[in-house]
Protein backbone atom coordinates (compact mmCIF):
# COMPACT_ATOMS: atom_id res chain seq x y z
CA UNK A 1 0.00 0.00 0.00
CA UNK A 2 1.17 3.43 -0.98
CA UNK A 3 1.79 5.77 2.24
CA UNK A 4 -0.36 8.54 2.68
CA UNK A 5 1.14 11.42 2.49
CA UNK A 6 2.23 13.81 5.35
CA UNK A 7 -0.88 16.31 4.53
CA UNK A 8 -3.18 13.63 4.59
CA UNK A 9 -2.10 12.13 8.17
CA UNK A 10 -2.76 15.62 9.54
CA UNK A 11 -6.48 16.46 8.03
CA UNK A 12 -8.26 12.82 8.77
CA UNK A 13 -9.62 11.90 12.08
CA UNK A 14 -6.85 11.48 14.79
CA UNK A 15 -5.83 7.73 15.86
CA UNK A 16 -8.50 6.16 17.92
CA UNK A 17 -10.63 8.64 17.11
CA UNK A 18 -14.48 7.39 17.57
CA UNK A 19 -16.76 7.49 14.27
CA UNK A 20 -19.46 7.21 16.92
CA UNK A 21 -18.72 10.79 17.77
CA UNK A 22 -20.54 13.15 15.78
CA UNK A 23 -19.70 16.64 15.67
CA UNK A 24 -23.05 19.03 15.47
CA UNK A 25 -21.91 21.55 12.86
CA UNK A 26 -23.85 25.22 11.86
CA UNK A 27 -22.27 26.80 8.91
CA UNK A 28 -22.50 30.99 8.82
CA UNK A 29 -21.91 32.15 5.20
CA UNK A 30 -23.48 29.02 3.44
CA UNK A 31 -24.52 30.14 0.30
CA UNK A 32 -20.85 31.84 -0.21
CA UNK A 33 -18.05 31.25 -2.53
CA UNK A 34 -16.21 29.16 0.65
CA UNK A 35 -19.73 28.23 2.77
CA UNK A 36 -21.25 26.41 0.12
CA UNK A 37 -17.93 23.77 0.15
CA UNK A 38 -18.17 23.90 3.82
CA UNK A 39 -21.62 22.60 4.30
CA UNK A 40 -20.51 20.11 0.81
CA UNK A 41 -17.61 19.14 3.01
CA UNK A 42 -19.27 18.84 6.32
CA UNK A 43 -21.86 17.08 4.98
CA UNK A 44 -19.95 14.26 3.85
CA UNK A 45 -18.00 13.74 6.56
CA UNK A 46 -19.05 10.44 8.48
CA UNK A 47 -18.11 12.27 12.29
CA UNK A 48 -19.98 15.59 11.72
CA UNK A 49 -23.73 16.53 10.85
CA UNK A 50 -24.74 19.74 9.44
CA UNK A 51 -27.29 21.42 11.76
CA UNK A 52 -27.34 24.64 10.38
CA UNK A 53 -26.69 26.84 7.27
CA UNK A 54 -27.46 30.15 7.53
CA UNK A 55 -26.41 33.17 4.98
CA UNK A 56 -27.59 36.97 5.40
CA UNK A 57 -30.61 37.99 6.94
CA UNK A 58 -31.56 34.14 7.99
CA UNK A 59 -32.40 33.96 11.59
CA UNK A 60 -29.49 32.53 14.08
CA UNK A 61 -31.46 30.75 15.77
CA UNK A 62 -31.10 28.31 13.35
CA UNK A 63 -27.61 27.82 14.71
CA UNK A 64 -28.56 26.80 17.89
CA UNK A 65 -28.18 23.38 18.09
CA UNK A 66 -24.82 23.38 16.90
CA UNK A 67 -21.18 22.70 18.68
CA UNK A 68 -19.38 24.11 16.44
CA UNK A 69 -19.79 26.89 14.21
CA UNK A 70 -18.20 27.50 10.96
CA UNK A 71 -17.90 31.30 9.91
CA UNK A 72 -16.93 32.23 5.77
CA UNK A 73 -18.78 35.67 5.15
CA UNK A 74 -17.59 39.54 5.69
CA UNK A 75 -15.10 41.18 7.49
CA UNK A 76 -18.33 43.74 8.47
CA UNK A 77 -20.31 40.74 10.17
CA UNK A 78 -17.92 38.61 11.67
CA UNK A 79 -17.48 40.27 15.05
CA UNK A 80 -21.39 39.98 15.70
CA UNK A 81 -21.42 36.58 14.47
CA UNK A 82 -18.59 35.61 16.77
CA UNK A 83 -20.58 37.42 19.54
CA UNK A 84 -23.58 35.53 18.97
CA UNK A 85 -21.90 32.04 19.25
CA UNK A 86 -19.51 32.68 22.00
CA UNK A 87 -22.27 33.93 23.73
CA UNK A 88 -24.22 30.90 22.88
CA UNK A 89 -21.42 28.40 23.98
CA UNK A 90 -20.33 27.44 20.82
CA UNK A 91 -16.97 26.31 19.25
CA UNK A 92 -15.77 28.44 16.51
CA UNK A 93 -13.99 28.01 13.32
CA UNK A 94 -13.33 31.25 11.20
CA UNK A 95 -12.00 31.79 7.90
CA UNK A 96 -13.33 34.72 7.43
CA UNK A 97 -11.02 37.54 7.17
CA UNK A 98 -10.02 41.39 8.52
CA UNK A 99 -8.75 40.23 12.07
CA UNK A 100 -6.54 42.49 13.40
CA UNK A 101 -4.45 42.91 16.80
CA UNK A 102 -8.02 44.89 18.79
CA UNK A 103 -10.20 42.42 17.00
CA UNK A 104 -8.27 39.73 18.21
CA UNK A 105 -8.22 41.13 21.35
CA UNK A 106 -12.29 41.58 21.78
CA UNK A 107 -12.22 38.18 20.54
CA UNK A 108 -9.84 36.78 23.47
CA UNK A 109 -12.14 38.94 26.13
CA UNK A 110 -15.26 37.67 24.77
CA UNK A 111 -14.17 33.65 25.15
CA UNK A 112 -12.87 34.91 28.84
CA UNK A 113 -16.55 35.73 29.98
CA UNK A 114 -17.54 32.33 28.34
CA UNK A 115 -14.98 29.97 30.03
CA UNK A 116 -14.84 26.48 27.54
CA UNK A 117 -14.97 28.03 24.79
CA UNK A 118 -12.83 28.44 22.12
CA UNK A 119 -12.52 29.71 18.75
CA UNK A 120 -9.97 29.07 16.20
CA UNK A 121 -9.36 31.70 13.62
CA UNK A 122 -6.88 31.27 10.72
CA UNK A 123 -6.78 33.60 7.39
CA UNK A 124 -5.78 30.97 5.15
CA UNK A 125 -7.22 27.07 5.86
CA UNK A 126 -5.33 25.88 2.37
CA UNK A 127 -2.13 23.21 3.76
CA UNK A 128 -0.03 24.54 0.85
CA UNK A 129 -0.91 28.40 1.18
CA UNK A 130 0.38 27.36 5.74
CA UNK A 131 3.19 25.92 3.95
CA UNK A 132 4.18 28.95 1.82
CA UNK A 133 3.66 31.63 4.77
CA UNK A 134 5.97 29.03 7.11
CA UNK A 135 8.65 29.13 4.82
CA UNK A 136 8.50 32.80 3.97
CA UNK A 137 8.97 33.27 7.56
CA UNK A 138 12.06 30.79 7.69
CA UNK A 139 14.17 32.42 4.81
CA UNK A 140 13.18 35.81 5.74
CA UNK A 141 16.54 36.37 7.65
CA UNK A 142 18.63 35.78 5.14
CA UNK A 143 17.25 37.79 2.32
CA UNK A 144 17.88 42.11 2.57
CA UNK A 145 14.69 43.03 0.55
CA UNK A 146 11.34 41.56 0.73
CA UNK A 147 7.94 42.28 -0.91
CA UNK A 148 4.87 40.42 -1.06
CA UNK A 149 2.47 40.35 -4.14
CA UNK A 150 -1.32 38.87 -3.70
CA UNK A 151 -3.23 38.00 -6.54
CA UNK A 152 -7.31 37.55 -6.10
CA UNK A 153 -10.47 37.14 -7.83
CA UNK A 154 -12.47 41.16 -8.54
CA UNK A 155 -15.39 40.18 -5.97
CA UNK A 156 -13.00 39.72 -3.06
CA UNK A 157 -14.15 42.12 -0.77
CA UNK A 158 -10.44 43.10 1.45
CA UNK A 159 -7.31 44.27 0.38
CA UNK A 160 -4.78 43.39 1.05
CA UNK A 161 -5.70 39.84 1.68
CA UNK A 162 -5.84 38.07 5.12
CA UNK A 163 -3.23 35.47 4.42
CA UNK A 164 -0.99 38.43 2.75
CA UNK A 165 -0.95 40.43 5.98
CA UNK A 166 -0.07 37.48 7.82
CA UNK A 167 2.78 36.59 6.09
CA UNK A 168 3.92 40.31 6.45
CA UNK A 169 3.50 40.09 9.99
CA UNK A 170 5.48 36.86 10.40
CA UNK A 171 8.25 38.07 7.66
CA UNK A 172 8.31 41.23 9.69
CA UNK A 173 8.94 39.25 13.18
CA UNK A 174 11.49 37.23 11.76
CA UNK A 175 13.89 39.84 10.62
CA UNK A 176 13.11 41.75 13.61
CA UNK A 177 14.87 38.95 15.40
CA UNK A 178 17.45 38.76 13.03
CA UNK A 179 18.02 42.52 13.33
CA UNK A 180 17.46 43.58 10.11
CA UNK A 181 16.52 47.09 9.16
CA UNK A 182 13.92 47.91 6.45
CA UNK A 183 14.36 46.33 2.89
CA UNK A 184 16.39 49.06 0.80
CA UNK A 185 14.34 51.64 -0.87
CA UNK A 186 15.74 55.02 -2.36
CA UNK A 187 12.04 55.81 -4.02
CA UNK A 188 11.90 59.45 -3.18
CA UNK A 189 8.88 60.70 -5.75
CA UNK A 190 5.75 58.35 -6.76
CA UNK A 191 2.10 57.89 -7.53
CA UNK A 192 0.31 57.24 -4.36
CA UNK A 193 -0.35 53.74 -4.23
CA UNK A 194 2.81 52.91 -6.09
CA UNK A 195 4.70 51.02 -3.58
CA UNK A 196 1.72 48.98 -1.99
CA UNK A 197 0.58 49.29 1.52
CA UNK A 198 3.10 48.76 4.58
CA UNK A 199 1.96 46.13 6.78
CA UNK A 200 4.77 45.97 9.91
CA UNK A 201 7.05 47.93 7.16
CA UNK A 202 6.57 45.09 4.30
CA UNK A 203 5.48 46.41 1.38
CA UNK A 204 2.39 44.40 -0.13
CA UNK A 205 0.75 44.52 -3.44
CA UNK A 206 -3.07 43.21 -4.36
CA UNK A 207 -3.85 42.58 -7.65
CA UNK A 208 -7.93 42.52 -8.23
CA UNK A 209 -8.27 39.82 -11.73
CA UNK A 210 -11.18 38.43 -13.62
CA UNK A 211 -10.38 34.68 -13.72
CA UNK A 212 -8.04 34.26 -10.38
CA UNK A 213 -9.04 32.84 -7.27
CA UNK A 214 -6.21 33.41 -4.81
CA UNK A 215 -2.38 33.67 -5.04
CA UNK A 216 0.28 34.74 -3.64
CA UNK A 217 3.97 35.06 -3.86
CA UNK A 218 6.86 36.39 -1.58
CA UNK A 219 10.02 37.69 -3.33
CA UNK A 220 12.85 37.53 -1.20
CA UNK A 221 16.47 39.36 -2.73
CA UNK A 222 19.52 39.45 -1.84
CA UNK A 223 23.11 40.07 -3.44
CA UNK A 224 22.77 38.59 -6.77
CA UNK A 225 20.11 35.90 -6.19
CA UNK A 226 16.26 35.79 -5.57
CA UNK A 227 14.13 33.54 -4.42
CA UNK A 228 10.26 33.63 -4.89
CA UNK A 229 7.79 31.67 -2.93
CA UNK A 230 4.58 30.80 -4.65
CA UNK A 231 1.29 29.61 -3.75
CA UNK A 232 -1.63 29.14 -5.85
CA UNK A 233 -5.13 28.31 -5.11
CA UNK A 234 -6.52 26.08 -7.78
CA UNK A 235 -10.30 25.32 -6.25
CA UNK A 236 -11.86 26.40 -2.74
CA UNK A 237 -12.52 22.60 -2.09
CA UNK A 238 -8.56 22.92 -1.41
CA UNK A 239 -9.74 25.04 2.31
CA UNK A 240 -12.10 22.21 3.44
CA UNK A 241 -9.14 19.37 4.71
CA UNK A 242 -8.00 22.40 6.64
CA UNK A 243 -11.93 23.49 8.15
CA UNK A 244 -12.36 19.53 9.11
CA UNK A 245 -9.41 19.60 11.32
CA UNK A 246 -10.32 22.84 12.84
CA UNK A 247 -13.98 21.46 13.65
CA UNK A 248 -12.50 18.23 14.69
CA UNK A 249 -10.09 20.11 17.23
CA UNK A 250 -11.51 23.21 18.42
CA UNK A 251 -13.12 21.97 21.24
CA UNK A 252 -10.10 20.69 22.60
CA UNK A 253 -8.02 23.96 22.25
CA UNK A 254 -8.22 26.53 24.91
CA UNK A 255 -9.31 29.55 23.98
CA UNK A 256 -8.42 31.52 21.12
CA UNK A 257 -6.13 30.06 18.60
CA UNK A 258 -4.92 31.98 15.10
CA UNK A 259 -3.42 30.17 12.26
CA UNK A 260 -3.70 26.16 11.01
CA UNK A 261 0.02 26.16 11.82
CA UNK A 262 -0.93 25.95 15.27
CA UNK A 263 -2.41 22.50 14.62
CA UNK A 264 0.20 20.73 12.10
CA UNK A 265 3.56 19.84 13.33
CA UNK A 266 5.90 22.40 11.70
N1 LIG B 1 -9.43 31.51 5.76
C1 LIG B 1 -9.52 30.99 4.53
O1 LIG B 1 -8.95 29.93 4.19
C2 LIG B 1 -10.35 31.70 3.51
C3 LIG B 1 -10.97 32.86 3.86
N2 LIG B 1 -11.80 33.48 2.97
C4 LIG B 1 -12.51 34.63 3.51
O2 LIG B 1 -13.84 34.23 3.81
C5 LIG B 1 -14.72 35.32 3.62
C6 LIG B 1 -15.83 34.91 2.66
O3 LIG B 1 -15.28 34.67 1.38
P1 LIG B 1 -16.22 34.22 0.16
O4 LIG B 1 -16.92 32.93 0.48
O5 LIG B 1 -15.39 34.30 -1.05
O6 LIG B 1 -17.30 35.40 0.16
P2 LIG B 1 -18.80 35.37 -0.38
O7 LIG B 1 -19.22 36.80 -0.49
O8 LIG B 1 -18.91 34.48 -1.56
O9 LIG B 1 -19.60 34.67 0.81
C7 LIG B 1 -19.97 35.29 1.99
C8 LIG B 1 -21.42 34.91 2.28
O10 LIG B 1 -21.78 35.40 3.56
C9 LIG B 1 -23.04 36.02 3.43
N3 LIG B 1 -23.27 36.95 4.54
C10 LIG B 1 -23.09 38.28 4.59
N4 LIG B 1 -23.45 38.76 5.79
C11 LIG B 1 -23.85 37.69 6.52
C12 LIG B 1 -24.33 37.54 7.84
N5 LIG B 1 -24.47 38.58 8.68
N6 LIG B 1 -24.65 36.30 8.28
C13 LIG B 1 -24.53 35.23 7.47
N7 LIG B 1 -24.08 35.31 6.19
C14 LIG B 1 -23.75 36.54 5.73
C15 LIG B 1 -22.99 36.67 2.07
O11 LIG B 1 -24.28 37.06 1.62
P3 LIG B 1 -24.37 38.29 0.53
O12 LIG B 1 -23.59 37.83 -0.65
O13 LIG B 1 -25.84 38.38 0.28
O14 LIG B 1 -23.78 39.48 1.20
C16 LIG B 1 -22.39 35.55 1.26
O15 LIG B 1 -23.35 34.59 0.86
C17 LIG B 1 -13.84 36.47 3.15
O16 LIG B 1 -13.45 37.25 4.27
C18 LIG B 1 -12.64 35.78 2.55
O17 LIG B 1 -11.50 36.56 2.54
C19 LIG B 1 -12.01 32.99 1.73
C20 LIG B 1 -11.38 31.86 1.32
C21 LIG B 1 -10.51 31.10 2.18
O1 LIG C 1 -11.29 36.06 -0.36
C1 LIG C 1 -10.66 35.05 -0.76
O2 LIG C 1 -10.90 34.47 -1.82
C2 LIG C 1 -9.59 34.53 0.11
N1 LIG C 1 -9.41 35.07 1.28
C3 LIG C 1 -8.43 34.71 2.24
C4 LIG C 1 -7.48 35.87 2.46
O3 LIG C 1 -7.91 37.03 2.45
O4 LIG C 1 -6.30 35.63 2.68
C5 LIG C 1 -7.75 33.41 1.90
C6 LIG C 1 -7.50 33.20 0.44
O5 LIG C 1 -6.55 34.12 0.03
C7 LIG C 1 -8.79 33.37 -0.34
Amino acid sequence: MRPSPARLRHVGPPAGYSLGRVIKVGVLGARGRVGVEVCKAVHAAEDMELVGAVDKDDPLDALTDAQVVVDFTHPDVVMSNLEWCVGHGIHTVVGTTGFDAARLDTVRGLLAANPGTNALIAPNFGIAAVLMMHFAQQAARYFESVEIVELHHPNKADAPSGTARRTAELVAEARAKAGIGPSPDATTSQLEGARGASVDGVHVHAVRLAGLIAHQEVILGGEGEILTIRHDTMSRSSFMPGVLLGIRRVQDLSGLTVGLDRLLDL
